[in-house]
């Protein structure tokens, strides 16, 4: 079984739909568990999706995730930043993508990448 973390910024939350929609095969099969921040957990669940949301990123959904990967129980992250905004926990994002650095947890941050992850799994 491997965990996949989602997570989108606000600016970014319909992209991450759609990269769903776009992977619903390989997401939606039995060896993949998907978690998510919460927001975007909401969203993907809207999809259709079988999701774990956590909290919201700015209320520590991030700092979870990061937590996960530390633990060793999340094996990969799609999180698609919004570069063009600003936010309040950005210590925590940096945190997420430091530990998954330090972990060597794959760590995409936008669609083309996601997209080769997946392609390699
Ligand atoms: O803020 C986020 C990532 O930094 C995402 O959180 P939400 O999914 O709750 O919007």
């Amino acid at each position: 079984m491997m965990t996949i973390a989602i997570i989108a910024h606000d600016g970014k939350k319909a992209d991450m739909v759609q990269f769903l929609n776009e992977h619903r095969e390989i997401l939606d099969s039995k060896k993949i568990k998907l978690v998510s921040t919460g927001t975007t957990g909401e969203k993907a669940k809207k999809a259709g999706f079988n999701v774990e949301a956590l909290l919201s990123g700015p209320l520590g959904g991030d700092a979870q995730i990061a937590a996960g990967v530390a633990e060793k129980d999340i094996h990969m992250v799609i999180f698609f930043r919004d570069p063009l905004a600003k936010h309040p926990h950005e210590p925590d994002i940096f945190m997420l993508m430091r530990l998954c650095d330090v972990y060597d947890v794959p760590l995409a941050t936008n669609p083309s990448t996601a997209e080769l992850l997946l392609k390699g799994l």
